[in-house]
C-alpha cells in the first residue's frame, strides 16, 4: 500500500489548515480592531456595527468547519483536479487560485454523481478520511478503467466509506453526510427552489439529511435571494431541533433559522400541553372560521338602545338599527377587525351626532333644523371626543390583540361544536403549540391598528432626514466646491445623496442577522421554508407556515406511513391543495441508510397490519441479527425492559460509545424512570447522554445504536394512530432491536428465539 499518496495529501491537508487559521486570524483581527475603533458619529458607529457582524459570522463559519474540512478529491482525465470540502477556499494570490471547492459548486458534481458506466469525465475518484488534521485513510475509486495508474489505497467495496459512516457510533447529535451524499438524494438536494417540493421516502432514507443539505445548497445557489431573506427549517419539537441543530453550521452554514411552529409568534412561549384530542380540535381547517365567527360574535350592537351619558350633552341614545348599519359599514369594507373599527366609530359617531343635532336644533314650529353646518361640525367633535363615546364604541367594536382575543375564546368556545367546547375549554394556563397557529390566525384576523406606531416611525424617520441634513449641510459647509480649475469639480456628498436618502441608508443599517429579523417579525416572508417531519402539522399549522412563505419556495419531507399527530395530514394532497393546487413536484427516496435489514422486516409486519401490500424502503445494511425478543407477563414488562437495557446500556457506556434509547408507552414511563435512574427522559431529554428513556411520539426523527421497545401492544393502542408510532419506534435502531412484549401481546411482532 502506497504511503507516498497519503503523504501528499497530509501535505495538502496541513497547508490547508494553515490557510484556514490565516483566514480566522484575519477575521478575528478585523473584528477586534474595529470593535476598538472608537466612532466618529452615528454612519461611522453603524458601519461598524455591521462589519463586525460580518466578520463575527465569517469567523463562526470558519470555526464550524474545523471538522472534515476536505473529504474529497476528483481527477478529471485532462488532468485538473480538485479538493472538495465544507467550504469554498482560495490561495491567497494575485490570481485567489482555487484551493478547495465548495461541494455545492457545480463543479464537485461529479463527486457524489460519476459512476463507472458515466464517469463524468472523471478518472479517479478519491475520498478522504481524516480525524483533526491528520489524514487517516484514502479511499480511491477508479472510474477510467482504460486508467491502469494505481495508488494502492483502491477501495474493494465502493460503498466502503458509506458504510462506515452508517456503522459509526451515534453521538445523539445528527451528522452531515456532506462526504457521501448519494446521486438520488443528490438530485434532491440539487432541484429547482422554485414551487413547492415534496420529499417522501420511508424511515432512514436520509429526509431529515437531505433536507438540511438542501437548505445549504440553496443558501450557496441562490445566496443574495436567500440571505436577506432568510431560511427557516421548521422542526416537530425542540428537541429534534437540537438534534439536527449541528448539521448546517458543520456545512458553513450559521443564519439559518430553525424552530418549531409553537416558536413562531413573536412573544409567545408555547410552554403548556394539550390533549391529543384538544391539538386536533385546535389543529383542524375548521378552525379558521370558527375563529372568524369569534371576530364577529365581538362586533355587537345593543338589543335595543344603548343610552351614551355625554360629559355636556346628557344622553345619546344610539339605537340598534343605527348600530347595525354602522357595523354592516365596516364589515364591508373587508379590512380586518382592528382595521375596520374607525369606520364603524365614525359612523356610530355620525349617528350620534345626527341624534344629538335634532335635538338641539329641532324648531319648536316644525321648521327645518336651526342648526348650521358649523355647529353640527362642532357638535360631531365634541361627541368624537367623548370618553363615554369612545367606551361604547369599545363596548361594541373592542380593538383586540390577537392573544386576548383567543384567551377570551378558549375561556368560552361557544363557535365549537359543544362535544369539542369541554376538550378545548381552558380558562388559565400557558399558551400551548397548538395555540400558535390560532394567534397567528386571530392577529390576520384583527390587523394592526398600527396608526399610531406609523405616525411615531414617520416623525422618527423625520427626524433622521433632519440630521442627515445637518450632517450634509455641515460636510458641504467644510468643503471647497470648485477648485480654480473649473473643470474639476469636486462631487460633494450632496451632489450623490440628498438627506432623505441618507436617512434611509442609515435605517438600512440593522446589524441584526436577516434570522434573528425574521425570528421577531411575524410579518416576515421567509426566502425558503423547510419542514421536516411535515406530515406531523395540523391545518392551522400550514395556514401559518403558507403566510410566512407567499414565494411557496418550500420542500416538504415527511412519510405519512410515520403519522402520529391526530391533527396530522394523511396525504400531501389534502395540504398542498388548498394553496398551490397541484403544483407541486413530489420525490421518493427509497434506500433506507438507518434500519438494518433484518429489523426492517420486522416493523414492515406491524405496517402491513394497517396497510397489506405495504414495501418498506429498501435497507442498504444487514447485520445478521434478527431484533430479540422477550415475552414475560405484564406485570413484568417495565422489569424485564430494565434488565434488557442495563444489558445493553453498560455497553452503550464503554468505549465503542453509541446511544440507546427505551421506548415505551406515556403510563410506563414514570416506573421505568425510576427504575433507570441514568437514563435522561422527560419533556427535553438530553439526547446525548448513554441512555434515554422517550415515547414513540418523541423518538420521531431520532436515531439510536440499540432500542429496546417495550410493550408494543400499549404502543400501537395508546392513540389513534399507534400503529404508526409503533412503526416509528421499532425503525430508530442502527445496530441492534430488543422487544420486549406482554403475553398474549396480539400486536407485538412475531416472537423470535432469544
Ligand atoms: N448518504 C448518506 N451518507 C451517510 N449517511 C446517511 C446518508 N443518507 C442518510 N444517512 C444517515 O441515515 C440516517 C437516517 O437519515 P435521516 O434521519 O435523514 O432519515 P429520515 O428519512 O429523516 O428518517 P425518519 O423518517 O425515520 O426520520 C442518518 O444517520 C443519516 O445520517
Amino acid at each position: 500500500m502506497s504511503t507516498d499518496a497519503v503523504q501528499d495529501e497530509q501535505q495538502f491537508i496541513s497547508d490547508l489548515y494553515a490557510r484556514l487559521d490565516a483566514l480566522r486570524d484575519r477575521a478575528e483581527g478585523s473584528v477586534r480592531q474595529s470593535v476598538a475603533q472608537v466612532g466618529t458619529g452615528r454612519q461611522a458607529k453603524l458601519e461598524r456595527d455591521v462589519h463586525v457582524q460580518e466578520e463575527t459570522a465569517r469567523l463562526a463559519q470558519l470555526n464550524a468547519v474545523e471538522s472534515g474540512l476536505c473529504f474529497g478529491r476528483i481527477d478529471f482525465r485532462d488532468g485538473v483536479s480538485h479538493h472538495i470540502g465544507r467550504i469554498g477556499m482560495r490561495e491567497d494570490d494575485a490570481e485567489r487560485t482555487p484551493l478547495l471547492i465548495d461541494w455545492r459548486a457545480p463543479v464537485a458534481r461529479p463527486f457524489y454523481l460519476a459512476t463507472g458506466y458515466s464517469p463524468m469525465g472523471l478518472r479517479r475518484r478519491r475520498h478522504l478520511s481524516t480525524r483533526g488534521r491528520t489524514v487517516t485513510d484514502l479511499h480511491d475509486e477508479i472510474m477510467d478503467l482504460g486508467d491502469t495508474t494505481r495508488t494502492g489505497h483502491e477501495s474493494r467495496d465502493a460503498d466502503e466509506v458509506l458504510l462506515a459512516a452508517l456503522n459509526a457510533a451515534r453521538t445523539g447529535r445528527m451528522a452531515d453526510i456532506v462526504q457521501t451524499i448519494q446521486a438520488e438524494q443528490d438530485r434532491v438536494i440539487r432541484a429547482s427552489h422554485r414551487g413547492v417540493l415534496v420529499v417522501e421516502g420511508g424511515p432512514g432514507t436520509g429526509k431529515t439529511a437531505v433536507a438540511l443539505h438542501r437548505a445549504a445548497y440553496l443558501l450557496y445557489a441562490h445566496r443574495e435571494q436567500l440571505a436577506r431573506r432568510a431560511v427557516l427549517v421548521v422542526g416537530p419539537n425542540p428537541a429534534f431541533l437540537g438534534y439536527i441543530g449541528e448539521v448546517l453550521p458543520s456545512l458553513g452554514e450559521t443564519g439559518v433559522l430553525l424552530a418549531t411552529v409553537g416558536e413562531l409568534f413573536p412573544g409567545v412561549a408555547a410552554r403548556g400541553k394539550d390533549t391529543p384530542a384538544a391539538a386536533a380540535v385546535k389543529g383542524s381547517p375548521g378552525m379558521a372560521g370558527v375563529l372568524a365567527r369569534a371576530v364577529r360574535d365581538r362586533q355587537t350592537v345593543p338589543e335595543h338602545v344603548l343610552e351614551i351619558v355625554h360629559e355636556d350633552h346628557g344622553v345619546l341614545p344610539l339605537d340598534r338599527a343605527s348600530a347595525e348599519d354602522a357595523r354592516a359599514a365596516a364589515r364591508a369594507t373587508g379590512l380586518p377587525h382592528n382595521l375596520a373599527r374607525p369606520h364603524f366609530a365614525f359612523r356610530v359617531i355620525d349617528a350620534l351626532t345626527a341624534g344629538l343635532a335634532e335635538r338641539l336644533g329641532a324648531d319648536p314650529y316644525g321648521g327645518p333644523n336651526l342648526l348650521g353646518a358649523d355647529d353640527i361640525a362642532q357638535l360631531g367633535k365634541e361627541i368624537a371626543t367623548s370618553r363615554a363615546v369612545h367606551a361604547a364604541i369599545d363596548e361594541l367594536w373592542p380593538s383586540l390583540t390577537p392573544e386576548r382575543l383567543v384567551a377570551g375564546f378558549l375561556a368560552d368556545p361557544l363557535q365549537l361544536p359543544e362535544h369539542e367546547q369541554a376538550l378545548v375549554r381552558r380558562v388559565d394556563g400557558p399558551w400551548t403549540p397548538a395555540d400558535v397557529p390560532l394567534l397567528d390566525e386571530a392577529a390576520e384576523l384583527l390587523g394592526a391598528d398600527d396608526s399610531a406606531e406609523r405616525a411615531a416611525q414617520e416623525a422618527a424617520r423625520q427626524e433622521q432626514i433632519a440630521y442627515a441634513q445637518g450632517v450634509l449641510d455641515v460636510s458641504a459647509g467644510s468643503t471647497t466646491y470648485e477648485f480654480e480649475d473649473e473643470e474639476s469639480e469636486v462631487l460633494t456628498a450632496h451632489d450623490i445623496i440628498d438627506a432623505e436618502r441618507f436617512a434611509e441608508r442609515q435605517e438600512e443599517a440593522d446589524t441584526r442577522s436577516a434570522a434573528e429579523r425574521a425570528a421577531a417579525d411575524r410579518t416576515w416572508a421567509f426566502g425558503h421554508i423547510v419542514v421536516d417531519e411535515a406530515q406531523e402539522l395540523s391545518a392551522m399549522a400550514w395556514r401559518l407556515l403558507m403566510r410566512r412563505c407567499p414565494s411557496r419556495s418550500m420542500t416538504l419531507v415527511g412519510d405519512p406511513a410515520q403519522t402520529g399527530d391526530a391533527a396530522g395530514c394523511d396525504t400531501w394532497q389534502e395540504i398542498l391543495g388548498p394553496y398551490v393546487g397541484d403544483r407541486w413536484r413530489l420525490e421518493r427516496l427509497g434506500v433506507n441508510y438507518r434500519t438494518p435489514a433484518e429489523i426492517m422486516a420486522v416493523a414492515a409486519e406491524v405496517r402491513r397490519s394497517v396497510e397489506p401490500g405495504f414495501e418498506p424502503p429498501r435497507s442498504v445494511r444487514s447485520t445478521g441479527a434478527e431484533p430479540l425478543v422477550r415475552t414475560v407477563p405484564e406485570g413484568e414488562l417495565v422489569r424485564a425492559a430494565v434488565a434488557l437495557a442495563a444489558e445493553r446500556g453498560a455497553r452503550a457506556q464503554s468505549a465503542d460509545g453509541g446511544r440507546l434509547a427505551v421506548i415505551a408507552p406515556a403510563v410506563l414511563l414514570p416506573r421505568l424512570a425510576a427504575a433507570l435512574p441514568s437514563a435522561s427522559c422527560g419533556e427535553a431529554p438530553d439526547l446525548t447522554s448513554p441512555a434515554v428513556l422517550l415515547t414513540a411520539r418523541q423518538a420521531k426523527g431520532l436515531e439510536f445504536d440499540r432500542v429496546v421497545v417495550v410493550d408494543p401492544d400499549g404502543v400501537r393502542g395508546g392513540s389513534p394512530r399507534g400503529a404508526n408510532d409503533l412503526y416509528v419506534a421499532l425503525t430508530r435502531a442502527t445496530q441492534w432491536l430488543g422487544i420486549v412484549r406482554a403475553q398474549g401481546d396480539a400486536a407485538g411482532p412475531p416472537p423470535a428465539g432469544e
